[in-house]
């Protein structure tokens, strides 16, 4: 109780038992908005916590944040959560995997997401993109406004098989699929998961004693099976498709001794979990933003068809001159960063920058993305959607470490680069094809899911009207 007190940082009293957790034990506040609850109750650059009775730090400087997770990264290169072995899928994702292995696979995987590499795989998402729009175009065709999150659900689910699992999955032509279905259960959060991943993350004791898993156990195996069945049909043909089966089969047969076949199976369930609602409700709330800002739609607009005019194709190239695109996707990133917040944990004893604090190996240390976000201080009336913050000369004023939507440092988001891209892809089919707007039975879309741990919608759909442009 008294630990940061005697270090003579500011700190959130603790309750016995819980900690400072006991409002998302209740599940009175997202995890999101107790994070920023907490950002805004001191000036102070770190603030202490108790995650039950551990002592941790949330850090709210941005440049004590930079100095600590990029400069001295070699302290702060593992998460919390993960440390169980008896959850062989759970615990060799990226996202938790240790230090040692994690930065092999790094290695491994992000040439996956090289320019050249993602070029090849736009032409996949730019088909995917195609079928969102007759998908729209059919359902406006009967009179019918479009569930736009759905929309965006499968849109992304389509983008996930064909891209990572490497089938075509059709669900925006089908309605409903075998994986689509099976990729809403892996994500979907009902009490008991909520239960079980916090466990996972953060008492790992029980998670060892009462053997719990990261993921529901059907909907992994059945992911599993599906890549196990297109890697052994791939082994057999010979084929090659340069594609992240392809990539999985080489690191299996060139590094075997390094990595079991569960840390390799696990990175493409990886990939599926990381882009599947963070994609999904970028893409969904970007469309939002552009209905309630009718001018910001109209401008995008004319600067995608004046783009496009001279361009055949949705290409890399043709993208990159969208810079107005660039603008409205950043911006909606900075308004809904969909991962709210990011650990590490600190490895060796550690003295904070300019003060004599040293906290202990094992410090848990919190950054507040959405409380970032929405500081005045380093976005002024950060309510208003404007994308004029990220304009050529505007983008020069942001002060590092303040706009992080994919997190800080060596181990920021690998997929960063693939989800504005497939963002972006949505709203240029959206776009050129449709004028837009709210239906009039939308509801409010902006409200967070107080047990996700993700910026989840609380309604989940987004009723959209659609007018086609000829
Ligand atoms: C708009 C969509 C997305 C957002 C906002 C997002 C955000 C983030 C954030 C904040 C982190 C933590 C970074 C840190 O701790 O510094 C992260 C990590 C990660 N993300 Fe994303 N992400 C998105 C999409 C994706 C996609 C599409 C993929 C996969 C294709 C992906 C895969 C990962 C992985 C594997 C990590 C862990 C990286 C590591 O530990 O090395 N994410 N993401």
């Amino acid at each position: 109780k008294n630990y940061w007190k005697n270090l003579g940082v500011p700190f959130d009293k603790p309750v016995p038992l819980f900690g400072s957790l006991l409002p998302l034990a209740k599940q009175a506040i997202s995890v999101g908005d107790f994070f920023c609850k907490l950002y805004r109750s001191t000036d102070h650059p770190y603030y202490g916590l108790f995650i039950l009775g551990q002592p941790s730090l949330l850090l709210r400087d941005p440049r004590l944040i930079q100095d600590m997770l990029i400069g001295d990264f070699e302290c702060f290169q593992e998460r919390m959560g993960g440390k169980c072995d008896h959850d062989q899928i759970g615990t060799n994702i990226l996202f938790y995997m240790k230090a040692s292995s994690w930065k092999v696979m790094r290695g491994n995987l992000s040439p996956f997401f090289s320019s050249s590499k993602l070029s090849r795989m736009l032409e996949l998402i730019n088909s995917v993109g195609e079928n969102l729009v007759s998908h729209i175009r059919k359902k406006t065709s009967v009179g019918l406004a479009v569930n736009s999150l759905d929309a965006s659900t499968m849109y992304v689910t389509d983008i996930v098989a064909s891209c990572f699992f490497g089938f075509i999955s059709d669900s925006l032509s089908k309605g409903v699929t075998e994986f689509l279905q099976i990729s809403e259960l892996w994500t979907k959060l009902t009490f008991m998961r909520v239960v079980q991943t916090s466990c996972f993350v953060f008492v790992p004791t029980l998670a060892k004693m009462f053997k719990i898993k990261l993921f529901d156990q059907t909907s992994e195996k059945y992911l599993q099976d599906v890549f196990l069945q297109v890697m052994g049909e791939r082994k057999r043909s010979g084929q090659e498709r340069r594609d992240l089966v392809d990539l999985l089969i080489k690191i299996e047969k060139e590094q075997s001794h390094l990595f079991k076949r569960e840390e390799i199976i696990a990175q493409t369930l990886q990939l599926h979990f990381g882009s599947y609602d963070t994609t999904s409700y970028s893409t969904s709330f970007a469309l939002y933003e552009l209905c309630a800002n009718v001018g910001i739609q109209k401008k995008l607009r004319g600067e995608i068809n004046s783009v496009l005019s001279q361009h055949e194709i949705v290409s890399l190239e043709a993208i990159k001159k969208m810079s107005y695109l660039h603008m409205v996707v950043s911006e909606s990133l900075r308004k809904h960063p969909i991962i709210p917040i990011m650990d590490r944990v600190c490895s060796k004893p550690y003295t904070i920058p300019n003060s004599s604090v040293t906290i202990k190996a094992g410090t848990p240390c919190f950054v507040s993305i959405y409380g970032l976000h929405y500081d005045s201080r380093y976005f002024p009336n950060p309510e208003t959607f404007d994308p004029e913050r990220f304009s050529p000369e505007n983008k020069a004023n942001i002060i590092p470490g303040t706009y992080i939507p994919f997190g800080v440092g060596p181990r920021n988001c690998i997929g960063s680069r693939f989800a504005v891209l497939a963002v972006k892809v949505a709203l240029i089919c959206i776009i050129r094809n449709f004028e837009f707007e709210l239906a009039e039975d939308a509801g409010s879309f902006l409200g967070y899911d107080r047990k996700a741990f993700l910026l989840t919608p609380r309604n989940k759909s987004l009723n959209i009207k659609y007018k086609p442009i000829s």
